[in-house]
């Protein structure tokens, strides 16, 4: 187990990437992932009272309302005491990030930022395996067979709030909401953010910051992992 616990926030809009930069992170540096949106998603396929309301907003295109949202994470990151996380896709409104803020300290924010066009194509070919949360990209990163998570054989889905119509709404929503946070973070000195339109060039970039703040697992240095 590390010595100190670490605690990262991982921003951007939808498509940018953080579902997939996050595994790679929780892989190399042993950070448990937690993902907004699968929280959502279970909170929804278990119908819980939050999730029947997130629901109505995500069919939508819509973000779920701060209240909801805060009430349906920070009990999960109170939990966490003793372990180092990367949470993805939460805070994204400034409200959000004052409630985290009074929850944890965190030690560093992880900002993407990625041309709109670069979005739209990959979010139209995004395929989800709803039971783990695998992400795919029949151009990027394909399923061994099609159609089917290479893990498990399940089928794979696509979101429907990944579609263009929902998607303009979704990216202008989150660029008005996102700028605050992104400025008090950075008025924070803990703001780190990465620009491009590929995650394989990011990485390393990514790699490198982290590798001066938490050591990579001792068993992944001498693994063969599928990193570049
Ligand atoms: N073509 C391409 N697709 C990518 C790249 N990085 C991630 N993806 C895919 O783009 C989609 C969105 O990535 P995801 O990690 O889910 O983004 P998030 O919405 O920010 O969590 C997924 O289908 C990924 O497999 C990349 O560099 N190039
Ligand atoms: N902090 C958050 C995170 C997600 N969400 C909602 O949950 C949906 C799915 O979240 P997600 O993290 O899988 O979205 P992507 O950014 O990966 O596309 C979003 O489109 C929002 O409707 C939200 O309202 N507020």
């Amino acid at each position: 187990m590390m010595a100190k616990l670490f605690r990262a926030v991982i921003m951007g809009p939808p498509g940018s990437g953080k579902g997939t930069i996050s595994e790679r992170i929780a892989q190399r540096f042993g950070l448990k992932h937690l993902s907004s949106g699968d929280f959502l998603r279970e909170n929804i396929a278990a119908n819980t009272e939050a999730g029947v309301l997130a629901k109505t907003y995500i069919e939508r295109g819509l973000m779920v309302p701060d209240h909801v949202m805060t009430r349906l994470l920070l009990p999960r990151l109170e939990e966490m005491t003793c372990h180092s996380w990367l949470m993805d896709g939460f805070p994204c409104t400034l409200a959000q990030a004052k409630a985290l803020n009074s929850t944890c300290d965190l030690d560093l924010v992880i900002s993407l930022n990625i041309p709109y066009e670069t979005l739209k194509d990959r979010l139209s070919d995004r395929w989800i395996h709803p039971a783990s949360g695998r992400v795919y990209n029949m151009g990027f990163n394909p399923p061994r067979v099609q159609g089917r998570d290479d893990l498990s054989g399940e089928p794979l889905i696509q979101h429907d709030d990944d579609q263009p119509e929902a998607l303009v709404a979704r990216l202008r929503h989150y660029k008005d909401v996102a700028k605050p946070v992104i400025d008090l973070y950075k008025s924070k000195g803990i703001l780190h953010m990465f620009s491009g339109t590929e995650t394989d060039r990011i990485w390393p970039y990514i790699n490198s910051l982290l590798s001066t703040k938490i050591p990579s697992r001792p068993e992944t240095d001498t693994q063969h992992i599928p990193l570049p």
